[in-house]
């Protein structure tokens, strides 16, 4: 048995490293309205982007790349763009819908101090990719875990991200001037915060609510312990 070149021990955490992992994973917020002006440092800036890239990928494709946007004429641009595909978004809803819809803040593009497009270059690896073969999707795949990452590290850090997805691409793709092998990802907002909401923000506002975890569940499906589940 091949043993790791440089074992580092498997065992659990320490409580607080533990504790420290869900903290992060239960208080981590999308945010949209509550940036501060005041810049991410190149140190944090770094870790955050170190820990997206340790992110796992289908073959260590490693598929990402991060455009990091500061510009105010390029964030203009790209908020333009939402408001574009907003309106489009918004008259697709039932009218009383619409009517909470157009109250939501969905973004802060212009307001936090970084904006970072997460994208996955679908050629990187050639043209064949080791666990890619019967499922070409699993580069984006992997690219959404880098986010999650940089997601992660950023609630540890103190800093807020929003996650704005309401764009046409081809919009992001002329304002980013992303080739066509490179598909944008994730529009990220990221600066920091005083406070975050203590539950979803679309939740405290009454547009959808979490599920109860017990009926996403299915346990033991096919034999005679089925706990959980539809019958
Ligand atoms: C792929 C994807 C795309 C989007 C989002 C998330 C994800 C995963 N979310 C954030 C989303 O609304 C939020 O995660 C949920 O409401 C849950 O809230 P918390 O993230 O727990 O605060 C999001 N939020 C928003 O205000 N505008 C948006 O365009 C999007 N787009």
């Amino acid at each position: 048995m091949p043993q790791p070149v440089s074992p580092v021990p498997a065992g659990r955490f320490s409580d607080n490293e533990r504790e420290a992992v869900y903290r992060a994973i239960h208080t981590r917020r999308d945010v949209r309205g509550q940036f501060r002006p005041d810049p991410i440092s190149e140190e944090v800036l770094h870790r955050l982007l170190h820990a997206a890239h340790h992110a796992p990928s289908v073959g260590l494709m490693q598929p990402w790349n991060f455009i990091v946007i500061e510009d105010a004429s390029a964030k203009s641009r790209i908020r333009e763009a939402f408001r574009r595909a907003n309106d489009t978004a918004a008259a697709l809803f039932p009218t009383e819908r619409r009517a909470l819809y157009s109250t939501l803040k969905l973004e802060g593009i212009s307001e936090a101090p970084i904006n970072i497009c997460v994208t996955c270059d679908r050629s990187r690896g050639g043209e064949v990719v080791l666990g890619r073969t019967h499922n070409r999707d699993t580069d984006i795949y992997s690219t959404v875990c880098a986010v999650q990452n940089l997601w992660l590290a950023a609630r540890a850090e103190g800093i807020g991200l929003g996650w704005v997805s309401i764009f046409e691409e081809e919009d992001l793709r002329s304002i980013l001037q992303l080739p066509d092998h490179v598909v944008p990802v994730a529009y990220l907002c990221l600066g920091h915060v005083t406070e975050l909401y203590d539950e979803p923000e679309l939740q405290a506002r009454g547009w959808a609510s979490r599920l109860p975890l017990d009926n996403l569940v299915f346990r033991d499906r096919w034999g005679a312990r089925r706990r959980n589940g539809p019958a």
